[in-house]
Parts: C-alpha cells; sequence; structure tokens
C-alpha cells in the first residue's frame, strides 16, 4: 500500500538525519560498495547521501507498488503510455540493435527506423567525404542545424560532447529566434561551402521555421534557385518539408511516438553523424542499448537508472529539495545541464496524475547546472554555505583525451572529489576557529556539511559512454514519472505562452491596440513601442 509506504519512508527521513553521512562510512565499511552500481566500466557511487538499507529498501518498495517494472515493460513493447496525446513512446527502439521487432498498432516498426539510419548513414558519408558535393561540386565544409528543443538541445550537447572524434565538417546551431543567433552563426560562413539542415518535429515551430526562411533567403542570395541543394530536412510532417522546398531524398522521418526531447538516436541525430561518422554514431546508439538492457533487465536494487530515481525521489520528496545541480566536470558536457533541463522538467513538471487529479506529492525538482571546475568559482558557494540544500550529481571521466595535459586532468579529479568530500564533511565551529586569528571570522568558516551527492564515474568520454549516460538519464526521469503517476512524454505547459505570443505579434508589430491587455502587458508594449521609436 502505497500511503503506507510513504509514510514509512517519511519515518526514514526523520531518522535519517540523526547520522551523518561521513559517520555512515565508520559504521560500515562497505558503504561504498553496498552504495553504488556499476554497469561495466561506470559506476554510480550514491554512498554519499543520507540513505540507508532500509530507505533503499522502502524506495525499492514503492518502485515495484507503483509498478516501475511494468510500466518499463509496457514502455519497450510499444503500449501507448503517452494517454493524453495516444501515443507510443519508444525511444529505446531507435537504438534496438538486437534485430527483435518492435509492434506499434501490430505492425514492426524496426524495419523503418533501420531504413532511415541506414539512410542517414549514406548521407553523412556521402557529405563526410564530399561525394555529396555543393552545387559547385566542391565538398560542404560547413552544416548549420537549425532546431529548437529536442531538436537542437541533443545534437548540441552531443556534438561538443564527442568533439574528439569530430572529423567530419564544422557544425554551427542555431536555434533562437533572436535575429542575434543566426546572424553570428552565418557571419563569416560561404553559402556556397554550407549545409543547412532544418530540424523540427513538427515543422511549424515559429522559431525553427523563422530562422530556416532567414536561412534560405540567405543561401538564395547567393546560390539563386539552385538554393534548395543546399538544404536538408529531419522531421515527422513530411508533407510540410515538401511544402518548404526540401527535396525528399534529403529528408530524414521520424514517428510521432519519439519525443522532442528523446529524439537525438534517430534523424534528429543526424548533424552529429555527419561529424563523427555513422561508427561512431553506431557506438552511440550500442551504448544507449547497453544501457536499457541493463534497465530491462538488473533487480531494481542493482540497477542503475532504477535507482538514479530512486535518489532523486528519496531527494525531493522525502528531505523536501526543491532542486538538483548536474555538475560535469568535463567541458565537452558543458551542454549537458541545459539538455537535462529539457529531459527532466519538460517530461516530469506536472502537477497532475494520469487520471488528471492534481499530484499528492512534490514532482519533478529544478533541475541546474554547469561544468566543473568553472561552477566552484560562481555558485558553489551557495551549495557550501547557503541556507538550501542541493543534491549535486558529479559526472567525471577516470580518462580524458589529452594525454599530453594529464595532469590537467588529475587536478580535474582532485577538484571532482573534493567538492562531493567538503559537501559532506564540512567543517566545525572548533575546526574553523583553528583557521583564523580573529575569532569573530570563525563562523564565517563553518560549513555544515552533511550535504548529499552521487558522482557518476567512467573511463572515457566516448560515444558509447555518452550512449549509456543519456539512456539513465531517460530512464531515471521515467522510474520518477512513474513513481509520481504523471506522463513524462507531454508538454501542455509550453503551449500557453506559444498562443499568447501569436495574438501579441500583431500589437508588437502595429504599436497599437492594447487595451484588452492587464496592466502590467499593456504597460510593457507601449514603453518597447515607444522606445522602438
Ligand atoms: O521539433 P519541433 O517540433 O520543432 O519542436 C521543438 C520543441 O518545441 C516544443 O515547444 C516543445 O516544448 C519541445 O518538446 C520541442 O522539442
Amino acid at each position: 500500500m502505497t500511503v503506507w509506504t510513504w509514510t514509512k519512508l517519511a519515518e526514514a527521513g526523520k531518522a535519517a538525519e540523526a547520522t551523518p553521512i561521513l559517520d555512515r562510512f565508520a559504521e560500515n565499511p562497505d558503504r561504498f560498495a553496498e552504495f553504488s552500481v556499476t554497469l561495466d566500466d561506470m559506476t554510480l557511487d550514491f554512498s554519499k547521501t543520507t540513505l540507508d538499507a532500509g530507505a533503499v529498501a522502502l524506495l525499492v518498495e514503492l518502485a515495484e507498488e507503483q509498478g516501475v517494472p511494468e510500466r518499463r515493460d509496457v514502455m519497450f513493447t510499444g503500449g501507448k503510455i503517452n494517454i493524453t496525446e495516444g501515443r507510443a513512446v519508444l525511444h529505446t527502439a531507435l537504438r534496438n540493435r538486437s534485430g527483435k521487432a518492435i509492434l506499434v498498432d501490430g505492425t514492426d516498426v524496426m524495419p523503418e527506423v533501420r531504413e532511415v539510419l541506414d539512410r542517414m548513414a549514406v548521407f553523412a558519408t556521402g557529405i563526410r567525404s564530399g561525394k555529396i558535393a555543393a552545387i559547385d561540386g566542391k565538398p560542404f565544409t560547413d552544416v548549420v542545424n537549425i532546431g529548437i528543443g529536442g531538436s537542437d538541445l541533443g545534437p548540441a550537447m552531443a556534438t561538443l560532447a564527442l568533439a574528439p572524434y569530430h572529423d567530419g565538417p564544422r557544425l554551427h546551431y542555431v536555434s533562437n529566434v533572436d535575429g542575434a543567433d543566426i546572424h553570428d552563426k552565418l557571419l563569416g560562413l560561404d553559402p556556397a561551402r554550407t549545409l543547412v539542415i532544418v530540424a523540427s518535429k513538427t515543422f511549424t515551430t515559429i522559431e525553427t521555421m523563422t530562422n530556416a526562411r532567414t536561412a534560405k533567403a540567405w543561401m538564395e542570395a547567393a546560390l539563386g534557385p539552385d538554393a534548395g541543394k543546399h538544404f536538408a530536412a529531419v522531421s515527422t510532417a513530411l508533407d510540410k518539408t515538401a511544402a518548404f522546398g526540401i527535396d525528399p531524398s534529403r529528408v530524414f522521418g521520424f514517428w510521432d511516438w519519439v519525443g522532442g526531447r528523446y529524439s537525438v538516436w534517430g534523424a534528429i541525430g543526424l548533424p552529429v553523424m555527419i561529424a563523427i561518422g555513422p561508427d561512431d554514431f553506431g557506438e552511440f546508439l550500442d551504448g544507449a542499448q547497453d544501457m536499457d538492457q541493463h534497465f530491462q533487465s538488473a533487480p531494481l536494487a542493482r540497477n542503475m537508472p532504477v535507482l538514479l530515481g530512486l535518489v532523486g525521489i528519496w531527494h525531493r520528496n522525502v528531505m523536501g529539495y526543491q532542486t538538483r545541480a548536474i555538475l560535469p566536470y568535463d567541458q565537452r558536457l558543458s551542454r549537458l545541464p541545459a539538455y537535462l533541463q529539457q529531459l527532466d522538467m519538460e517530461s516530469n513538471g506536472k502537477s497532475v496524475t494520469l487520471d488528471g487529479s492534481p499530484v499528492t506529492t512534490a514532482t519533478g525538482p529544478v533541475v541546474w547546472g554547469e561544468a566543473g571546475t568553472n561552477g566552484q568559482h560562481a555558485f558553489y558557494q551557495l551549495l557550501h554555505q547557503g541556507t538550501n540544500i542541493v543534491p549535486c550529481e558529479f559526472l567525471i571521466a577516470a580518462v580524458g583525451h589529452e594525454p599530453a595535459l594529464e595532469h590537467h586532468h588529475q587536478l580535474l579529479i582532485a577538484n571532482c572529489l573534493a567538492q562531493s568530500e567538503a559537501l559532506m564533511r564540512g567543517r566545525t565551529l572548533a575546526e574553523a576557529g583553528k583557521t583564523v586569528k580573529d575569532p569573530a571570522l570563525a563562523p564565517h568558516k563553518v560549513f555544515p556539511g552533511n550535504r548529499p551527492s552521487t558522482t557518476l564515474v567512467y573511463t572515457e568520454l566516448t560515444p558509447r559512454t555518452l550512449g549509456r549516460i543519456i539512456a539513465l538519464y531517460e530512464h531515471r526521469v521515467f522510474v520518477e514519472g512513474v513513481i509520481w503517476g504523471i506522463n513524462s512524454y507531454d508538454q501542455w505547459g509550453v503551449e500557453l505562452g506559444k498562443e499568447l505570443a501569436t495574438a501579441l505579434l500583431p500589437l508588437v508589430e502595429s504599436g497599437r491596440g492594447f487595451g484588452g491587455k492587464d496592466g502590467s502587458t499593456a504597460g510593457l508594449l507601449q514603453t518597447i513601442t515607444d522606445l522602438r521609436g
């Protein structure tokens, strides 16, 4: 009975506060082994939390009661778990390399998935080799991906993450409707050498379509009517890509059962494939499949995505923490926090359960973060001494990609581990007193400590490892969403702002007709109109 389990968890949470995390290691020398989980060379350490064996057992019970294993199996086999949109949720099919069929409405989706991946590989290889050339017969040197949200964040994050594997043309990402974005990105690019990919699941997103039209005009101004030969598209709306004038042979499709924020594994990953090549892109998919298979087969208590989800539930619902920080100690993962913001907050930022009734527990936390060590010199002050407790999620590779700069990587590792240690250990008033001459300064140098963190460690940030990391977080979001009883796969919350923007545009354009608006909006419209002169 779930209510009973929540009650027991609340009691466990209160009891947990009595024993500092650090003391738990003295009590249990096996704590690291017992409170970490491994998949191949990847280890998730959650021993620096207030969880004890009893609390983990209760959380596992909660996951079972809420039907995590059953819902997982329904997701993987094409059940329509996105009930508000009547859709299956099958991003896992995009990296299903097993040869097994996956049925949606009785039809195996795998032949189409493979067909698109094969076409992507031919196209990417052609662009990379120069066989698919610009209209003057010379190779493309630059690729501009125009997309936003899930059609931007995943490929942009992955392209940066996999920079050491990037041996194709240069990649540029345009997302914001702010003209500054496309202006600055096109500056210095030669249209004769540039391929533009318009990426949009719906092919209606105003930002993307506005940027796509601007790029088309830029291309046409240089190349005339042949400009279309420098365009490709990724979309589920093949009628709309045709209407935009993109040759069907340059259009790569996907399906309504792939959510935008889960779409990097298929056609939306085309720019990544162009950058790193189909073989390394295949490794990226293999990594995700490794995590999928682990998620499907490992017992809940030894299951990495389940445990990461349960740590999240413990912090959000039992300890009442409102945010979680994503802190990759890897400059090339500096876009990971932004990527995970969409994955997590658009999925689990919900207030009603599957049947439309209000939730009775807190749901998705605020997700934020920054690459280490940069964050240390910015906001870690609050993490260590602020009045909010922020569970921190560290990520670190054992090995960097720059052997000649090994000492940099050693410093990086030392900093990463020092932060989680400092958060846990803290510094007492007595200890602080020893560091200062003036005792009045001592309170300023106190660290409360006992602040929780997890650390994900792996050998090296390879395509396969990145695949595992992303799939890990996708399944974590799933686990938490199931426990909260919400639909993690719709995003109605983004609609109202879009509707109001559409209604506001004519007022901005005309500088008139603000009467029906609330006082603030009317006042801002008037002020901006006056400033525009
Ligand atoms: O790929 P598109 O259809 O252009 O959508 C781009 C993005 O915009 C929407 O507003 C959604 O909130 C996102 O989930 C989506 O990824």
